[in-house]
Parts: structure tokens; C-alpha cells; sequence
């Protein structure tokens, strides 16, 4: 199979990586990993090790593959998207974490997008080297839900390179659900600079409870069955199983990098007022965030 993946950071380069072992893969990144990569080849390191020589480039323009898989951060997935626009695939995978990366895809391309959840744990060590800090597995499946022998199909490829790999008829739950993850988790470990473990008790706990449960409600007002129970023991599960991880979003505001808060409390505050639902855990963690960011110059004034 050809694979283009569009993203070549953390994730992208470790399931790029990964699926180089048995199909065609292209990474679009940029220098100077994606030159180490086309000079040297890429090493995986940590929980898995390889070493693979897909193709790389800088230019994502004009590519033709059976699959684009995207893996940029949720708030370059509309410049992927036009990108994308200029090549043939016939389909497209988001394994991105944020709400609204589907449906930014779909707006610009005529195969159809598939949703995916990874919970694998990637880290781009150096130029060229990235780390697997840990093995999980990818759910993929139609955006909208349902059956598809092209998920079916996708989801062999990566199973074939020894990617563990589902499919579900039931995206739309499962990325509200990873949603009300997200939200109670990395908000909230990024403003106190604490590990995910530390939210399993107090009032820190009660934060991120609280934001998981507003977004299971929101979901429910999006026609999504996500219970509050259901949502809360995704989350306590998660903050058990990554009890000593250190969340995306805190990593990117201890890197001084923009982070994904519009695509996570953003998305839940704005999916919410569609409804005329108050979430003021998410909008005051949405704040913060917003408010650290804007500080650093990360964000326009004109940014709400
Ligand atoms: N890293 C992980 O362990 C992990 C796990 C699960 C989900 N995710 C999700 O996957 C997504 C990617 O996360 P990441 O940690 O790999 O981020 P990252 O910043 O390491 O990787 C994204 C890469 O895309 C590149 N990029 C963006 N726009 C581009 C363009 N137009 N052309 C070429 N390159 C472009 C960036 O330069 C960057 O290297 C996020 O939504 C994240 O939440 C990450
Ligand atoms: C599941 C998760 C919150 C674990 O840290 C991860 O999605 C992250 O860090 O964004």
C-alpha cells in the first residue's frame, strides 16, 4: 500500500515508521528532520526499535498514495487540508486528538475521512530519531460511524507493519469520549504542571471531573450517547494507565509551544453555546490557556 503520512513530528514518524516496514511511505514534514531522514533514514527507539528508510520531503503538493494519514496538531490541520487538496488519495485518516479535524479534512477533500484515536506515545528525540514511549493502539473507523470495508482495509495495513489496530463502528462516541479525556486531563496538568496521576483524588481531580463531564453532556446535545459515567471512567482509566506522563498540552506550555486548548476546551465551550449549554470548567480552562498563550505571543489579540 502507499502511504503518505502529513505530520512528520512525534506520532507521525513513529506510525510512519512503523508501516515503512511493510508499505510505501512518504513523511511531509520539515528540515531538518525530514532532510536526516531522506539523507540517513529514520531510527525508532524505546519500546519499539527499527531502523526504516521511507521517503521524505518538505513539500506535501501534489502527493498520490492509496492513504494520507494526518498526525499535524489540530491547529495546522487546515493548512494539511489544502495541501492535501493537491493530491490524490482515496482516503484520508486523522489520528489527531481536538474536535473538528474530520470535518476541516472533508471540506477540502472528495475521498472519504476517516476518524481515528491513537494512544500510542511518540516523542521526536532528534533529527531523524523518534521514541516510542509507549505501545497502545489505533481505533479507526468512518467519521460519521457505521461499517466500511475501506476502514477495514486501512486497519489491515497498519495491522500488517505490527500496529495495533481496531475498527469501530462507533467513531463519533469514541471521539467525544477521548474528548472528555482530553478535556479533564490536559488543561488542567498543563496550568498546575502536574503528571496525569496527580489528578486521581482532590480538588485537582474535581476540576478535570468536571470538565469531562460538561463534555459528555455537550455530546449528548450533539446527538452523541456518552453518559457521564462513561466519561468519567475513561477518564480515571486514563489517568491511571498515564499516571506518570507528562499530558501534550503540559509539555507544549513547559516548550513555550502553541497547544491544542481550541480543538479541546475550545471545542467544548463552542459545541456548547450551540446549545445554549454553560460549561464554565471548560471556558475558565480554556481562558487560561488562552491566556498563557497570548502571553508568550503564540496567539493574535484578535484570537477570541
Ligand atoms: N505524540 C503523541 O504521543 C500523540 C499521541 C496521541 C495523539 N497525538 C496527537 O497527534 C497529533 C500530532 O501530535 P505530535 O505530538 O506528533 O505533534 P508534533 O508537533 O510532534 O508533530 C506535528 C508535525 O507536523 C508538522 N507539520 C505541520 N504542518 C505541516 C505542513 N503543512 N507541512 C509539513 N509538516 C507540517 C510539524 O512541523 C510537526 O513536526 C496531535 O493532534 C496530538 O494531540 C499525539
Ligand atoms: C491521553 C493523554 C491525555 C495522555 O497524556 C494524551 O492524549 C495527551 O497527553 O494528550
Amino acid at each position: 500500500m502507499e502511504i503518505v503520512v502529513f505530520g512528520a513530528g512525534s506520532l507521525g514518524s513513529l506510525l510512519g515508521g512503523l508501516l515503512a516496514r511493510e508499505h510505501e511511505v512518504t513523511l511531509v514534514g520539515r528540515d531538518p528532520h525530514v532532510r536526516t531522514v531522506a539523507e540517513s533514514g529514520l531510527v525508532l527507539s524505546n519500546r519499539v526499535a527499527d531502523s526504516v528508510n521511507p521517503d521524505a520531503t518538505t513539500d506535501g503538493r501534489g502527493l498520490d498514495a492509496d492513504v494520507a494519514v494526518v498526525t499535524v496538531k489540530s491547529y495546522d490541520t487546515e493548512q494539511a487540508a489544502r495541501t492535501l487538496e493537491t493530491g490524490s488519495f482515496d482516503a484520508v485518516l486523522s489520528l489527531q486528538n481536538g474536535l473538528g479535524n474530520e470535518e476541516r479534512l472533508a471540506a477540502h477533500l472528495d475521498c472519504p475521512v476517516l476518524a481515528g484515536t491513537a494512544t500510542y506515545g511518540a516523542r521526536l528525540v532528534d533529527p531523524g530519531h523518534v521514541e516510542c514511549t509507549g505501545v497502545g493502539e489505533i481505533v479507526l473507523g468512518p467519521t460519521e460511524g457505521g461499517a466500511s470495508t475501506l476502514a477495514d482495509h486501512v486497519a489491515e495495513a497498519f495491522d500488517d507493519a505490527g500496529i495495533r489496530t481496531r475498527v469501530a463502528g462507533d467513531m463519533p462516541r469514541r471521539l467525544w469520549e477521548k474528548l472528555a479525556v482530553n478535556a479533564g486531563i490536559n488543561p488542567v496538568t498543563a496550568l498546575a504542571r502536574v503528571r496525569n496521576g496527580a489528578l486521581d483524588g482532590g480538588p485537582i481531580g474535581g476540576v478535570a471531573r468536571s470538565a469531562a463531564r460538561e463534555t459528555a453532556r455537550t455530546a449528548r446535545a450533539e446527538g452523541v450517547e456518552l453518559s457521564d459515567d462513561a466519561a468519567l471512567e475513561a477518564l480515571e482509566t486514563v489517568i491511571e494507565t498515564t499516571a506518570e506522563n507528562r499530558s501534550s498540552m503540559r509539555q507544549d506550555i513547559e516548550t513555550g509551544r502553541r497547544t491544542e486548548v481550541d480543538a479541546v476546551s475550545g471545542a467544548v465551550v463552542d459545541r456548547a453555546a450551540d446549545h445554549g449549554l454553560d460549561v464554565p470548567t471548560n471556558e475558565t480552562l480554556a481562558g487560561l490557556v488562552r491566556g498563557w498563550e497570548r502571553s508568550q505571543g503564540l496567539r493574535e489579540e484578535s484570537y477570541q
